[in-house]
């Protein structure tokens, strides 16, 4: 099995909804995303590639156009801006374009990540 991945950035606001009052992330704030899509493949193509990350410049466009500098609670309603949730969502926009995704990263901050992987 081979596994590769590409990471790409975005930045965006939201608040989460269903946290106690006091919590922090319960006001509108932002973070310095980064997305990491995750492919593999048993086999390699003629190139010696799972895919070539060239043609992964499809996701740059969909999140620079969908995701960047917006307020994510817009884009995610109803359902709440978690990390989880937004990895699902762009697990569930990429697999049609992408055979080889098997899952998708979103980092908040450099210390957490969620990972969606069906
Ligand atoms: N499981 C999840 N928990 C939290 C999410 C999430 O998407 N999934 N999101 C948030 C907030 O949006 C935000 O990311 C705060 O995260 P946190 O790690 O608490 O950030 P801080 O920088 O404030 O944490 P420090 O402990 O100061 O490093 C909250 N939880
Ligand atoms: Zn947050």
């Amino acid at each position: 099995m081979y596994k590769i991945s590409k990471e790409f950035a975005f930045s965006a606001a939201h608040s989460l909804f269903g946290l106690p009052e006091e919590h922090p992330c319960s006001r509108l704030h932002g973070h310095n995303y980064v997305v990491t899509v995750h492919l593999k493949a048993d086999k390699l193509n003629p190139q010696g590639f799972v895919r070539d990350y060239n043609e992964l410049s499809f996701v740059k466009d969909y999140i620079d156009k969908n995701l960047d500098h917006r307020n994510l609670n817009d884009i995610m309603a109803p359902l709440n801006s978690s990390a989880e949730n937004i990895a699902k969502m762009l697990f569930e926009a990429f697999k049609p374009k992408l055979p080889e995704l098997y899952a998708v990263e979103v980092s908040e901050t450099p210390k957490t990540s969620a990972i969606y992987e069906p």
